[in-house]
């Protein structure tokens, strides 16, 4: 339904924004776009809207080239922004049928898909008072709100949607967004809660400088990741973070700060691991410690650390300025 081929983005006296993108979302399919800030992701989104002009490569949203024809394309598209919608004067109720009946539902449809939607999220309490008395976890749900609002089969595009919402909201919104996709709209969502998107996209883009750098399901990527386990553990307020002893073979390279070791394991390494940790425990050098299964955040900062090495790469090289 979204086809994005070798799509390059370059602002003006800028470096690129977008460098040679490809990637597709099929009906159905909920894709999360991972990557660190100013990777490139609300460029990528404002490209597919409309909003901002590819510097060249394509775009087609089922079929149609939003450059060639934005008002077409803009009426298959929604979008909700990273910025809060603008609401003054207007209630979530209102804001959410008005989309609803841009988008061409009925006034009756409407009105429905509004009630459902404000129900599905728990904001009835809200759903009569206007945007200025509105906190930003409920602003942000009438965002999403506005963009769910309209029929089946839309590419509808959610930059970091869960921003500002509650941990209870949070999980009534992932499941809304999963019904986009069972309605058979194809989404595509930027967001920087890796762990929350492990648990609810089907496919995962990971974005660096501008590039695609990772994608796969979560279970693809996951099994990209250094070791099995990760054992965590936190200095004791006035002692020195221990040395990881001889007999306990890290599978990786190691992460620490004043007070944080980080130690990627395989399997075989996990239960002397926690015996050890135990034993610093109890004699009281460190607070508390924690050996967890590898997941995509392990993935992604491993990704992100070859990111920093692109970098400095580029900046070894001199990156071009392109106008
Ligand atoms: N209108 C603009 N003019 C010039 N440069 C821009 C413009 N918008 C974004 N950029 C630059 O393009 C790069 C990518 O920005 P973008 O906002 O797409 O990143 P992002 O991945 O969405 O970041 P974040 O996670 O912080 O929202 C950044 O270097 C940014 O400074």
């Amino acid at each position: 339904m979204l086809i994005i081929e070798d799509l390059v983005k370059c602002y003006r006296g800028s470096t690129r924004a977008n460098d040679g993108i490809s990637l597709h979302v099929e009906a159905g399919e909920v894709v999360g776009l991972l990557g660190h800030n100013g990777a490139g992701k609300t460029t990528l989104i404002n490209q597919v809207a409309g909003l901002a002009m590819p510097t060249s490569g394509t775009i087609r949203v089922s079929g149609i080239d939003p450059v060639a024809e934005p008002a077409k394309v803009r009426r298959m598209v929604s979008i909700m922004p990273q910025a809060h919608a603008p609401l003054a004067g207007v209630t979530p109720r209102q804001a959410t049928r008005t989309l609803a009946r841009i988008r061409g539902l009925d006034k009756q449809a409407a009105r429905t898909r509004t009630d459902e939607l404000i129900a599905a999220l728990d904001i009835e309490a809200w759903a009569d008072t206007t945007g200025e008395k509105l906190s930003g976890g409920v602003r942000r749900l009438t965002a999403f709100a506005m963009a769910a609002a309209a029929g089946p089969g839309r590419v509808v595009m959610l930059d970091e949607p869960t921003n500002d919402v509650d941990p209870v909201r949070r999980r009534l919104l992932w499941e809304q967004i999963r019904e986009l996709a069972n309605r058979g709209c194809a989404v595509l969502l930027v967001t920087h809660n890796v762990i929350e998107a492990e648990r609810s996209v089907d496919r995962t883009v990971v974005m660096a400088s501008g590039k695609v750098v990772a994608e796969g399901t979560p279970a693809q990527l996951r099994s990209r990741a250094v070791g099995e386990f990760r054992l965590e553990l936190t200095a004791a307020t006035d002692g020195d973070l221990p040395k990881l002893p001889d007999h306990i073979t890290a599978a990786g390279p190691m992460m620490n700060s004043t007070r944080r070791l980080v130690v990627p394991l395989d399997s075989a390494a996990a239960s002397p691991a926690l015996a050890w940790a135990q034993r610093l425990r109890d004699e009281g050098h460190i607070d508390e410690f924690a050996l967890v299964p590898v997941g995509l955040e392990d993935v992604y900062v491993q990704l992100s650390g070859d990111e920093a090495a692109l970098e400095a790469e580029k900046g070894a090289q001199g990156e071009p300025l392109v106008a």
